[in-house]
């Protein structure tokens, strides 16, 4: 066993258990431990003396992980600080990066992950010390809603990174598949920046022609080529101060990508058929799904400007690489489409998400948008089933057609209520019409393995009488049901119930 008399550690956690146990490890290999059971403690022990590491709680009583966190940076800024979190939320991936923690680690801990950690951090710290350069800035905590949703290990790579880039001004080359989130990225380094207080703008070079991507980046001069009427400010003049989002940078033209140069390089720009030089001051973050280096290569890209926008990457997995997120964002897709319109669709029935979780996702995180928008449109009730998933979904799963399904859904007493709400929409004055026996007989005949239509049989009967004792009102038999008037007609039309 390796000793490690000299490097100190101090735990501040408010969870005796944890600080007992971390403690023990810690102890076990060499170290030397000291305690703090709450975030003051912690700050006032960090003063005192110098600790190497610093395991720090995020969710404590009385002062948070964060807040001790942004404190320590100035009571103890050499030290390491991992923090550890219940789970790994985006938020607190990239606060804690952007407030200089080291690392973050996620509960239960992996012993062998701690070791390796502190390892890890003892390292940096003697590295650190022998090239001390200045801490990490300052910036007041927020709380941020980051609209990026991945708890994927290696999403939370690229919050780190985010965290990491964000207060800095280098340039950032965001590559991943089409899809993948490269502009939601963007907006969050410019968001955790200090030029948040700036516009923000996303230019996607593949979408506007070669003799007008110019203009549209640097502005123009009246009467500089036809067409061009009035002068025109581009966005690196609209952006100053700010930041500036090129997609698809891999699509621009050799003569633009040298203008670039020149505005990276110098921070001046020219509009186009202007004499002036303008000052500008941009930041920017490029994004490509090409091989840029394989166009380096081939000199279709600039190798100077390549290696200027490459000054940091952050390479997004595509979802394919990270199905574990998507029960996560389809939850927080369909919370967003609760908040944007009134929509009955709460959730994602089990086998349907397993469905979900099985698709490759060609493209990635917007088509899973596409997918949940699509679905919430065509489910009825308020949950999404698997047969509500788009054929080419089914398809191209193995199994997913195949009968199993037909007990979607039933398997367990929660289920059997989320049927009995699908069926009747949990609607009390359908139980004067008779139905919850109704319902009973399907529901028995469904687990005795009768296939799946009986569910469509069920919702046709239960819609025909409803229909029938409201004397083919629409409005008073769909508010019965709890379905839109919309629904209510296409089971009409697809049952054949117009004469009920
Ligand atoms: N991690 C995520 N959490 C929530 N929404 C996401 C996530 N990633 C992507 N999205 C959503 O998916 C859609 C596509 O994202 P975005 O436009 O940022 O992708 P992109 O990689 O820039 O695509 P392209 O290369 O086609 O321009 C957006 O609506 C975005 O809000």
């Amino acid at each position: 066993m390796t000793e490690h008399k000299s490097d100190r550690i101090l735990i501040i956690d408010d969870d005796d258990e944890i600080r007992y146990s971390l403690n023990r490890v810690l102890s076990s290999r060499g170290y030397e431990v000291e305690e703090a059971s709450s975030g003051e403690a912690g700050i006032e022990a960090a003063k005192a003396s110098i600790f190497q590491v610093i395991f720090l709680d995020n969710r404590m009583e009385g002062m948070s992980g964060l807040e001790t966190l942004q404190h320590l940076r100035t009571a103890a800024s050499e030290s390491m600080v991992i923090l550890m979190t219940a789970f790994g939320t985006t938020q607190t991936a990239i606060e804690a990066m952007k407030f200089g923690a080291f690392d973050y680690i996620i509960k239960p801990f992996d012993l062998k992950k701690v070791l390796d950690l502190t390892e890890k951090a003892l390292q940096s710290f003697a590295d650190l010390q022998k090239s001390r350069s200045g801490t990490a800035p300052l910036v007041n905590s927020e709380d941020y809603q980051e609209g990026i949703v991945g708890s994927s290990e290696p999403m939370q790579v690229v919050f780190k990174a985010i965290g990491q880039v964000a207060t800095s001004n280098v340039t950032v080359m965001v590559t991943g598949e089409s899809g993948t989130g490269k502009e939601l990225v963007a907006r969050c380094i410019h968001q955790h920046s200090l030029r948040s207080s700036k516009p923000f703008m996303a230019v996607n070079c593949a979408a506007i022609p070669d003799n007008l991507i110019e203009s549209e980046l640097f502005g123009h001069e009246k009467g500089s080529f036809t067409g061009a009427t009035q002068q025109r400010i581009g966005k690196f003049e609209l952006c100053d101060g700010g930041s500036l989002f090129l997609d698809e940078i891999g699509d621009m033209a050799l003569p633009t990508q040298t203008k670039i140069l020149r505005a990276l390089q110098e921070g001046e720009i020219q509009r186009v058929g202007g004499e002036k030089t303008i000052k500008v001051d941009v930041r920017l973050i490029a994004a490509t799904n090409r091989d840029l280096e394989k166009m380096v290569e081939e000199k279709s890209f600039r190798e100077d400007l390549y290696y200027r926008l490459n000054v940091m990457r952050i390479r997004i997995p595509s979802l394919r690489d990270r199905l574990s997120d998507v029960p996560s964002l389809v939850d927080f897709m369909l919370q967003r489409l609760q908040k944007d319109r009134r929509m009955t669709v709460k959730r994602v029935s089990d086998e349907a998400l397993r469905v979900m979780m099985q698709y490759s996702w060609p493209g990635n995180v917007r088509e899973l948008e596409n997918t949940i928008q699509r679905c919430v449109v065509i489910a009825q009730g308020d949950t999404v089933l698997k047969k509500d998933l788009p054929q080419e979904i089914l398809e191209a799963v193995p199994d997913a057609l195949t009968e199993s399904s037909g007990k979607e859904g039933l398997k367990s007493p929660l289920q059997k209520e989320e049927v009995r709400e699908e069926l009747i929409g949990n609607q009390p004055q359908l139980s004067t019409l008779g139905l919850d026996a109704l319902w009973d007989e399907v529901y028995q005949r469904m687990r005795e393995g009768t296939d799946r239509q009986l569910l469509q049989a069920a919702e046709m009967e239960i819609t025909r009488r409803v229909l029938k004792e409201t004397g083919g009102n629409q409005v008073k038999a769909s508010t019965l049901l709890g379905i839109t008037r919309a629904t209510l007609r296409k089971r009409i039309d697809s049952y054949g119930l117009a004469d009920a």
